[in-house]
């Protein structure tokens, strides 16, 4: 399957479906869409662009202006440290998480703490792709993971 071919998966049938409303889609309430550099941002401007809403980068330390808050995490293959500008979300913004890939989960574990140190209210994960034996979704309890595809 091309990235092509997985964008309209993860567009098309997604906003109208159970699964989204159950996870993320609240139309009373503003929703952001936080979405993880680098691979993250394929896929989180479309779905933000398709649900109407907001949409903000998570990035890798040192890549965005103005006063930032991060926080440090580990990969599988080494160490990394995530970044948004303070302003970003306000307090009680309700947030849903997009990236391409869950293996470990400590990308997504750093973006939920980054979502806790400025109060939003974290309304799930989503990701095009999951590898359910790294156990990513163990790691990110309580929230809840929605995946396309698990290998
Ligand atoms: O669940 P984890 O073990 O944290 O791994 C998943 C993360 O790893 C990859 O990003 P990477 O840091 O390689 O950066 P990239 O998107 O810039 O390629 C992938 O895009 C996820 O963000
Ligand atoms: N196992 C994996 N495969 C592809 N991309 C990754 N990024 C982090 N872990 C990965």
């Amino acid at each position: 399957m091309t990235v092509v071919q997985l964008v309209q998966k993860i567009i098309e049938p997604y906003p109208e479906s159970a699964a989204l409303k159950t996870h993320i889609y609240a139309p009373e309430s503003p929703l952001m869409c936080l979405c993880l550099d680098a691979r993250g941002f394929l896929f989180g401007p479309l779905l933000a662009q398709r649900l109407g809403v907001g949409f903000v980068m998570v990035r890798k330390k040192g890549k965005l202006p103005g006063a930032t808050v991060s926080v440090a995490y580990n990969l599988e293959y080494g160490k990394a440290e995530a970044e948004i500008q303070v302003d970003a979300v306000t307090p009680g913004q309700k947030v849903v998480l997009l990236d391409d890939l869950l293996a470990t989960g400590g990308t997504l574990f750093a973006a939920c703490e980054l979502m806790k140190k400025q109060h939003a209210e974290i309304q799930g994960c989503m990701v095009v792709i999951e590898l359910t034996e790294l156990k990513g979704s163990d790691r990110l309890k309580p929230y809840s993971v929605f995946s396309l595809v698990q290998y």
